[in-house]
């Protein structure tokens, strides 16, 4: 089966890039993969929402040229292929695009799509943003205090994908040329013959450019802190380092748009507790980001239990992944959970929900689109068209106001009229 050939919508133009500068052209073409599973009903409902919502905010004088793309099972059904050449080449070439979720199987079988289009066009900011719509039925008892923004490294970590199985002959490679050279460490693997092996690798690069982007958006948006949740106290060098690393940079690049904890600590060893608080107090009414950090574990506590303390989150690959599902669940749950993975340098940026598949549901036109319509916000968002993405976000307002819901929401709303993935679509369209 021979790789897809991609014609570019007629009428459209590219999304490009100078100095930094998006320049988005009043018909811009933008690449889209349906996703497996749910991702077909979703795209269909999602699709009509952004034209609706370009159309109402612009009168026609805006349009966007979706030009369809493929990867995961469309891609190998019909090209033999799970990620196409073309669907990354497309990505590169139109700069900003939008997938549904992708299937990966566990334990074996294709390593992650998802991850590695992240990989492959350096995409590393996971950005999720998660804050609650009115009336949205929740676990917690103030929602209404979750307000943080997720900044999760994308590359790195142990998605890196580095895995030597159990029993393997790569596995016996390894561990005989890591006993070779690191026979203590080595003599810590309990069971050595059964041992599948992981590498986790992150870099101060890698850390530098992703806490650069959370505080650059903090200080963009007015936000009070940024908090840099990591495991440093087991894995030292690599998530500890994140964090040492993490605290460096804001102190060089950001100076005084910042107060760190590391600051506070010095005051306090120098001057004492009650100096570094009222050294910490001036900073927070001087207008100053906190930048403090936290250990992963206590961190999920502490979102339930007081999230009014925290606002923007930088944090490593897998602690993203766990933390970003674990905080949807406060605002409604993973079907009002968007994304977009950026490289903030070269402008790259791909949007999508934080949800997968969820293949128990799919071709039921059942599930919540509104992962994928908030993704699509913030994609417009991205794309300097405001005035589309605040319809879309108006339009959320009014449906959820209305309690016309779709099941996920409906089940735990008194009084919620439950209708389909498609027929959600249709409310927020009224709506816009
Ligand atoms: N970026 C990506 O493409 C991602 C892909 N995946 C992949 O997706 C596949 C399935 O993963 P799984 O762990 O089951 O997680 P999923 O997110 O696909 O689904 C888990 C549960 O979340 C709820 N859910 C998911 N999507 C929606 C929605 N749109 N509206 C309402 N509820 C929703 C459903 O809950 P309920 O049962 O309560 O109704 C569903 O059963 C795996 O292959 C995984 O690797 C996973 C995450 C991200
Ligand atoms: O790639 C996958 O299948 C899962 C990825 C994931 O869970 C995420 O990025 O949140
Ligand atoms: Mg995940």
């Amino acid at each position: 089966m021979a790789e897809p050939t991609l014609t570019p919508p007629a009428g459209g133009a590219k999304i490009t890039i100078s100095n930094g500068v998006l320049h988005v052209p009043e018909n811009p073409i933008v690449p889209f993969i349906e996703g497996d599973g749910t991702g077909a009903d979703i795209w269909a409902a999602s699709v009509r929402v952004f034209d609706a919502a370009v159309e109402k905010a612009y009168g026609g004088k805006r349009k966007i040229h979706w030009m369809e793309i493929f990867a995961g099972e469309k891609a190998n059904n019909r090209f033999g292929t799970w990620l196409p050449d073309a669907t990354v080449q497309a990505c590169r070439d139109y700069l900003v695009s939008i997938k549904g979720p992708l299937t990966t199987p566990i334990g074996g079988g294709i390593r992650s799509l998802n991850v590695a289009l992240r990989q492959m066009l350096d995409l590393y900011t996971c950005l999720r943003p998660v804050r609650w719509f009115k009336g949205v039925p929740s676990p917690v008892k103030r929602p209404d205090q979750v307000d943080m923004v997720i900044f999760r490294e994308n590359c790195e970590d142990i998605y890196a994908g580095i895995e030597f199985e159990a029993g393997s002959e790569a596995n016996r490679k390894f561990l005989d040329a890591f006993k070779a050279a690191f026979p203590k460490e080595y003599g810590k693997i309990r069971f050595p013959e059964t041992s599948g092996i992981g590498i986790k690798a992150v870099s101060k690069d890698g850390t530098e450019r992703l806490v650069r982007a959370a505080i650059e958006y903090a200080i963009a948006f007015n936000r009070k802190s940024v908090t840099l949740v990591h495991k440093g106290n087991i894995m030292k060098y690599t998530e500890g380092a994140f964090r040492n690393w993490g605290y460096a940079l804001a102190q060089r690049e950001f100076g005084d748009k910042v107060y760190t904890w590391d600051q506070w600590e010095d005051t306090k060893a120098a001057s004492g507790e009650a100096a570094a608080n009222d050294e910490q107090k001036a900073a927070i009414a001087a207008g100053k980001i906190i930048i403090k950090d936290a250990i992963a574990d206590i961190t999920l506590q502490q979102v339930l239990t007081r999230p009014n303390e925290f606002d923007v989150i930088a944090t490593l690959n897998l602690n993203g992944d766990y933390l970003s599902d674990a905080l949807a669940a406060q605002v409604g749950g993973i079907g009002i959970a968007p994304g977009g993975n950026i490289n903030y340098v070269t402008g790259h940026a791909v949007f999508e929900a934080t949800h997968g598949t969820a293949p128990k549901y799919a071709g039921l036109d059942k599930v919540n689109p509104g992962s994928v319509i908030l993704s699509g916000e913030m994609m417009l968002r991205y794309m300097g068209w405001t005035e589309a993405a605040d319809a879309i976000l108006r339009a959320m307002d009014i449906a959820i106001g209305n309690k016309t819901v779709t099941y996920d929401f409906a089940r735990l709303m008194d009084g919620a009229k439950e209708v389909k993935c498609s027929e959600f679509a249709d409310e927020l369209i009224k709506a816009l």
